[in-house]
């Protein structure tokens, strides 16, 4: 297997007497997708903040590329490429399709955003702002309001407005939430393009669409890692079953 992307080793977080993670170690190779399943609950969306610096470790460290991001900021982090996808609360819907992704672009290079004027007359950021429309297909959208998107159009703005930033890995946590049986196909289809190119962590509750995507997958129960293998190992795991009341879910 290729050198790891991402090394999280042993993270710890309490929030008061609830350790929410709890020794967690796992790694994210180049060209997969590693999702991180597990009940409500569990602290799979606490993991991507540890993860992109917004909350703060009890303990452990974070390595990216090769170097220990444990006590970088946010900020920091995101200009090495790590990205997460960005909900769809903060798509601007009476901007363009085109200039949300633009605003993407131009935080990516530090510049100050500003709302009151047109990013759209601004070619340097629209190039790589288009691109990363067409990379979802979404450019023939580009032109249209970001309000009058459909709810899985906008799911797939939320993945371009990441690729925007320039990431290397993408952090995704439900990128399916409501969608529809078509939606979830079309977003499938577009996870596992993007997969060829990015290094991809992926939360995610739509178990069919989990098998369908990872190539590795690692089971978080009330802080902890119960199991790490591909598809077929945590099908078959007795514990994963167990940890699971719809056991249906994995069938
Ligand atoms: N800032 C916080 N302060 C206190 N407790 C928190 C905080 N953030 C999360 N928690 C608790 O930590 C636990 C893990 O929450 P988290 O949102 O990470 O779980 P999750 O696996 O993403 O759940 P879901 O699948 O429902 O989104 C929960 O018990 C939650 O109530």
């Amino acid at each position: 297997m290729a050198e790891p992307l991402l090394e999280l080793r042993d993270l710890q977080k309490s929030f008061g007497g609830l350790r929410v993670t709890d020794g967690v170690s796992l790694d994210v190779v180049p060209g997969e997708i590693h999702a991180v399943i597990g009940p409500n609950g569990a602290g799979k969306t606490t993991l991507i903040n540890e993860i992109t610096g917004r909350l703060l470790l009890d303990a452990g460290r974070v390595i990216f590329g090769g170097e220990d991001v444990t006590h970088l900021s946010m900020a920091a982090r995101a200009r090495r490429g790590l990205a997460r996808s960005f909900q769809i609360t903060s798509i601007l819907p009476g901007f363009s399709v085109l200039e949300n992704a633009a605003l993407a672009v131009q935080a990516r290079h530090g510049s100050s955003f500003r709302f009151c004027r047109p990013v759209a007359g601004e070619a340097a950021l629209n190039g790589p702002a288009l691109a990363a429309l067409e990379a979802v297909g979404l450019g023939t959208r580009a032109a249209l309001p970001a309000g009058s998107l459909s709810h899985g159009e906008k799911r797939q703005l939320e993945l371009a407005i990441a690729l925007a930033t320039e990431p290397r890995l993408l952090l995704l946590d439900e990128p399916l939430a409501g969608a529809g049986p078509e939606e979830t196909t079309r977003l499938i289809e577009i996870l596992l393009r993007l997969k060829q190119q990015y290094a991809i962590l992926l939360i995610e509750h739509d178990m069919q669409a989990v098998f369908a995507l990872a190539d590795r997958v690692s089971v978080l129960v009330y802080g902890r890692l119960i199991a790490t293998g591909t598809v077929a190992e945590i099908r078959a795991d007795a514990a994963v079953r167990a940890a699971y009341l719809g056991e249906d879910e994995l069938a």
